[in-house]
């Protein structure tokens, strides 16, 4: 295991380090009963902690992000979310940056409460980052994006998931007449870019990159415009869902755009070695490194 530099706050900034230090990748914790089993082990408690201690032990210090999937720890109760707790700050000790993937949302009182569980410094489930789901509004996730703001973390907003189900709400085009001050005929996958990006202004101005970031998916054929973003942008769906290094370089090959992508099962497919992980690892850095 290799200790990087202490990440440097705020979020922008450290995983725009950490990218260039390590390869610009995403490597997810997904402990699927499927690949518990392929990896030796058998589907519960004992099971889920020597494969997330696996994960941590070959991806510390070896790559940009780690996302864990926070359903696959949940579904153990709280014994469930001790591992991941542990996870956190063995990968935080390590240095290595996380996201934790639980694409909270909710109405914007009660976004207070996963405020303070996922991105205060005092909380047992403290991460880097943030996936959140802006479908209550995109604005309702304002507690969020404070805490982010004053603790120096990220929050990665759903804009255009990976999955096919996503197009119907996310590529829908909007038809304002309100108050909104976003213009009529855009997506709205798009409008949740565009007010991110407007979030990140000041820390634009300051470091060149923000922090609020958003997710779109590799595999999305028609992408929302990501060039104005000045934050980072996650993209699952690489591997097993099908999307290639070419798609990733569709969406955010363009200049200045910190594209991350995000890669779980068809990396943990050649666990449960962690020389096998790292090596498996360090080839796909060397592909997605640019
Ligand atoms: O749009 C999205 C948002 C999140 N995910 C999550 O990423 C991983 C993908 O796993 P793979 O094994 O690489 O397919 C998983 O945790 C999803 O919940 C996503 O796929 N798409």
């Amino acid at each position: 295991m290799t200790a990087l530099c202490a990440p440097t706050k705020p979020f922008g900034v450290a995983l725009r380090r950490a990218c260039a230090q390590t390869g610009r990748l995403c490597v997810g914790i997904d402990p699927h009963a499927a690949l518990l089993r392929q990896w030796g082990l058998d589907w519960n408690l004992a099971g889920l902690t020597e494969f997330t201690r696996i994960c941590v032990e070959a991806f510390s210090g070896r790559v940009a992000l780690v996302k864990p999937q926070v359903a696959f720890f949940e579904c153990f109760g709280s014994q469930g979310f001790a591992v991941l707790e542990k996870a956190l700050a063995d990968l935080r000790e390590a240095g290595t940056l996380v996201v934790s993937d639980a694409k909270r949302g909710d109405i914007g009182s009660t976004n207070q409460g996963y405020a303070d569980a996922w991105l205060r410094d005092d909380s047992p489930l403290a991460s880097d980052a943030l996936t959140v789901s802006p479908y209550l509004g995109v604005k309702s996730l304002a507690p969020l994006y404070d805490a982010a703001r004053e603790t120096g973390r990220g929050i990665f907003v759903l804009a255009r998931t990976s999955n096919p189900e996503g197009a119907s709400l996310q590529d829908a085009i909007l038809n304002h007449t309100d108050q909104t001050p976003f213009p009529a005929g855009q997506s709205v996958a798009q409008e949740i870019v565009d007010y991110l990006s407007e979030l990140n202004n000041r820390e634009k101005v300051q470091y060149g990159i923000g922090s609020f970031g958003v997710v779109v998916g590799a595999t999305v054929p028609h992408p929302p415009i990501l060039e104005n973003l000045c934050g980072p942008v996650l993209l699952p769906g690489v591997g097993v869902q099908g999307a290639t290094k070419e798609d990733v370089d569709r969406i955010v090959g363009h200049g200045g755009t910190l594209g991350v992508p995000s890669i779980s099962r068809a990396l943990l497919e050649c666990g449960p070695s962690v020389e096998d992980l790292a090596a498996r690892l360090s080839q796909l850095n060397a592909e997605f490194f640019v």
